[in-house]
C-alpha cells in the first residue's frame, strides 16, 4: 500500500461494549456491528481531505480535516513521521453515536489502521500492532473499547507506565450479546466527569474479584456471568445521566438476566443464557439488537482509486 495518489484501503471495524459491568477501563468487547470506511489518497494539496458519510451521524458530523477519522490519520502519520498526502474518505456508519457502543473508538481504530497501512507498516506485524493499540488508546484516552475494536473478542486492557496495551481472548460460544438501544444520547466525556476521584477499598476489591470472574464467565464458564457483571465503580455514580438505563439494568438482573450498562451508557448490554430475553421485562423504550462477538477487530483491505 502507498501514500502516493491512486493508493487506497477499505478498513471494517466493529463496535465494542466496554466495561462488561465489572471492568471499568479494563475490559471489552468486539461486537459485529461495523463502520466501513474508504481512505483514498489523492492529487490534492497535501493535508487536504473530503469525506462523504451515510448513516449513523451523517450531516452532523463534519466533512473535512474536524472529522474524527481524518484527525486521527494525521496525528498517526504524524508519530510515524511520514507527511499526510491528501485524501478522500467514504463513511458507512452502522454503529450508533453516543449510545455506549464505541462509535467513537471504531472511528480511531479505522483511522490508526489506515494510516499505518497505508504508511507501509502493516498490522500484521505484531510491533506495529502493538504501538496501534497504544496511539488509539491515548487518542481515546481508555483502552477497553479501542482494544476490541482492534483485536475482536473479549479484551483485557491495562497500562503499564505511560503504554497501553491489552490481550485478547476468544468468547465462549454460549455468551449471546443482546445490546438494548437506548432512543436518547450521552457523551462518554460528560459521563467520566460523574465519577469521583476516590472509590472505598470494599469496592475496589469487588471489583477486582468480579472483573477476573469476568475473563472466566465471558471465556469459559458463562452460567458465571450475573455475579460477573455486577459493578460498584462506575454505574451508579453515572446514574443521574440514564435513569431508565439503570432501571432497565437492575431490573433485568432481578430476573436474572446478566445485565450492564454498554460502555458509558446509555445503552444496555444483556447476556441471557441461551440468547433469549424473558417476556415478563419490560424492555420499552429500548430496541433490542442481537450483536454477536466479532472475533476478528478490524480488518484493512487493499483498494485501488482514481488519483484526482
Ligand atoms: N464514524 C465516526 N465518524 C466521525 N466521528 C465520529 C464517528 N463515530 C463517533 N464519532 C464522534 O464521536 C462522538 C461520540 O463519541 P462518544 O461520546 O465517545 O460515544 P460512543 O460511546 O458512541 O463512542 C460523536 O458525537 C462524534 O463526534
Ligand atoms: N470505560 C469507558 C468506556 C467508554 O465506552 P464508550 O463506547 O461508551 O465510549 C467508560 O466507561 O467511560
Amino acid at each position: 500500500m502507498s501514500l502516493r495518489a491512486g493508493g487506497g484501503v477499505r478498513v471494517v471495524v466493529p463496535a465494542s461494549t466496554a466495561n462488561l459491568g465489572s471492568g471499568f477501563d479494563a475490559l471489552g468487547m468486539a461486537l459485529a456491528l461495523h463502520d466501513t470506511v474508504h481512505v483514498a489518497v489523492t492529487g490534492g494539496p497535501p493535508g487536504s481531505a473530503v469525506v462523504t458519510a451515510e448513516g449513523e451521524g451523517a450531516g452532523s458530523i463534519p466533512t473535512d480535516h474536524e472529522h474524527l477519522v481524518v484527525r486521527v490519520l494525521h496525528r498517526t502519520w504524524s508519530e510515524l513521521g511520514v507527511p499526510a498526502p491528501a485524501v478522500r474518505l467514504r463513511c458507512r456508519n452502522a454503529i450508533p453515536h453516543s449510545r455506549g457502543l464505541g462509535s467513537s473508538a471504531a472511528a480511531i481504530v479505522a483511522g490508526v489502521a489506515a494510516a499505518y497501512e497505508l504508511a507501509g507498516f502493516p498490522l500484521r506485524e505484531t510491533k506495529n500492532l502493538e504501538q496501534a493499540l497504544h496511539l488509539a488508546a491515548d487518542c481515546e484516552g481508555h483502552g477497553d473499547n479501542v482494544a476490541a475494536s482492534l483485536l475482536g473478542g473479549v479484551v483485557i486492557a491495562w497500562q503499564e507506565a505511560d503504554r497501553f496495551r491489552a490481550a485478547s481472548l476468544p468468547a465462549h460460544p454460549d455468551v449471546h450479546p443482546i445490546a438494548l438501544v437506548a432512543g436518547g444520547e450521552s457523551a462518554t466525556h460528560t459521563t467520566r466527569g460523574l465519577l469521583p476521584e476516590r472509590v472505598p477499598h470494599a469496592d475496589a476489591a469487588f471489583a477486582a474479584g468480579r472483573a477476573a470472574l469476568a475473563v472466566h464467565a465471558l471465556t469459559t464458564d458463562p452460567s458465571l456471568l450475573l455475579a460477573a457483571t455486577d459493578d460498584r465503580l462506575h454505574q451508579d455514580y453515572r446514574e443521574s445521566a440514564w435513569p431508565n438505563t439503570i432501571e432497565l439494568v437492575r431490573r433485568l438482573r432481578a430476573a436474572g438476566v446478566p445485565a450492564a450498562v454498554s460502555g458509558a451508557g446509555p445503552t444496555v448490554l444483556a447476556l441471557p443464557a441461551g440468547g433469549e430475553l424473558p417476556r415478563t421485562v419490560d424492555t420499552s423504550g429500548f430496541t433490542a439488537l442481537r450483536l454477536p462477538v466479532d472475533r476478528r477487530g478490524v480488518q484493512v483491505i487493499s483498494e485501488l482509486t482514481t488519483a484526482e
